[in-house]
């Protein structure tokens, strides 16, 4: 019997570049063999809010979105109306999914409970990072963590379900509004990209598998601040000099991350006289990124202790962060440990 040469396209069952987003968490939810489908809809409604924001984010200056909202957020920050705009944005996708039961936002003071009490996941946001940048148009981005709630579901949520450590995160991601939009994500199983095709209005996948080199070139820290540095923070950036490392700030935390985590480097925003826990904010900001680089073979410190294992204690809690390349992360530790390093080595 004479057989046609025709082979069928066995693309779709590899991860190639190329596969739609939607299709990469479809295949991707056989990793959870109890998955009801609740969290891959969950990332779908954020990929859909995040489309929106990036139409909105790309013609800020067009129509009349860019500049300041004139209000103060809980952290006395000036919001701008992006800000406002995109928390907008993701409040009402995350709550018109069904699978959410409550919010913590950069941008709501408190916790946003959704009295949706069927809801099994928690979701920490920063709607809009690197707010600064937003009239000069330099990249800025979105980043969120998920979390399973602990207390039943069907029953009120609880402080307990708000305030889990990063380690408990079920997924975290970050939307990068930049020359493209990339959505970068992980559920514990790998970091994976994926750019956005306006025309198609649909995300691709085209960087499978992200891995961190284990070290890199680059530093990024706002040396305006130097002489607010602890002394190991002071050695670490000096050393970079010495070495002719690149220094690279974009100040905006998801465009800085996003380039070390491709290229090798580190980021850090340690305490300074004026924010002595931080800038960032361990919630909606660390938390995410620590998840991905630890998912991708780097590193997210705050000095000793490991971002991750960081219990919260307030939604808008601050914290130094020293993240990217396992080995430059280590090296910063340290240069800030300097007793123990003696101790152990
Ligand atoms: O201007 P600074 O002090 O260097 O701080 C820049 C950092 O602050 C942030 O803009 C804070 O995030 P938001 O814009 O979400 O408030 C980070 O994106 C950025 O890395
Ligand atoms: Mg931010
Ligand atoms: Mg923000």
């Amino acid at each position: 019997m004479k057989t046609s040469t025709f082979q069928p396209d066995q693309s779709h069952l590899a991860y190639s570049v190329g596969i739609t987003l939607d299709r990469f968490i479809k295949l991707k939810q056989s990793d959870f063999p109890f998955a009801s489908g609740e969290l891959s809809q969950l990332l779908r409604d954020i990929a859909l809010a995040a489309k929106i924001v990036n139409r909105e984010t790309n013609r800020a200056g067009l129509a009349n979105i860019g500049g300041a909202f004139g209000q103060t957020n809980v952290q006395g920050e000036e919001q701008q109306k992006l800000d406002v705009i995109a928390n907008i944005r993701f409040m009402r996708a995350l709550s018109k999914g069904g699978e959410v039961c409550a919010i913590v936002s950069e941008e709501e003071d408190a916790v946003v409970d959704l009295q949706n009490n069927s809801g099994k996941y928690v979701v920490a946001i920063d709607p809009l990072d690197g707010s600064s940048n937003i009239d000069v148009n330099i990249s800025i981005g979105t980043i969120f963590s998920i979390y399973r709630r602990k207390s039943p579901i069907g029953s009120p949520i609880l402080l307990e379900d708000i305030m889990q450590p990063g380690s408990e995160q079920v997924a975290a991601g970050y939307v990068l509004y930049g020359s493209s939009t990339m959505l970068v994500y992980t559920t514990g199983f790998g970091v994976n990209g994926f750019t956005y095709e306006n025309s198609l209005g649909e995300f691709f996948l085209s960087h499978p598998d992200i891995q961190a080199p284990k070290s890199g070139t680059i530093y990024s820290i706002n040396e305006g601040l130097q002489l607010e540095w602890e002394k190991g923070i002071a050695d670490f950036v000096q050393s970079c000099k010495e070495m002719k490392m690149q220094s690279r700030y974009i100040g905006s935390l998801v465009a800085d991350f996003h380039r070390n985590l491709l290229k090798g480097g580190i980021y850090l925003y340690p305490s300074t006289l004026k924010n002595p826990s931080g800038k960032l904010r361990l919630m909606y900001e660390a938390n995410a990124l620590a998840f991905i680089i630890e998912q991708a073979g780097g590193k997210a410190s705050e000095g000793k202790q490991r971002i991750l294992d960081i219990q919260p204690k307030n939604l808008h809690q601050r914290t130094p962060l020293i993240i990217g390349s396992v080995e430059l992360v280590e090296q910063v530790e340290r240069m800030m440990n300097p007793m123990e390093t003696l101790v152990t080595s």
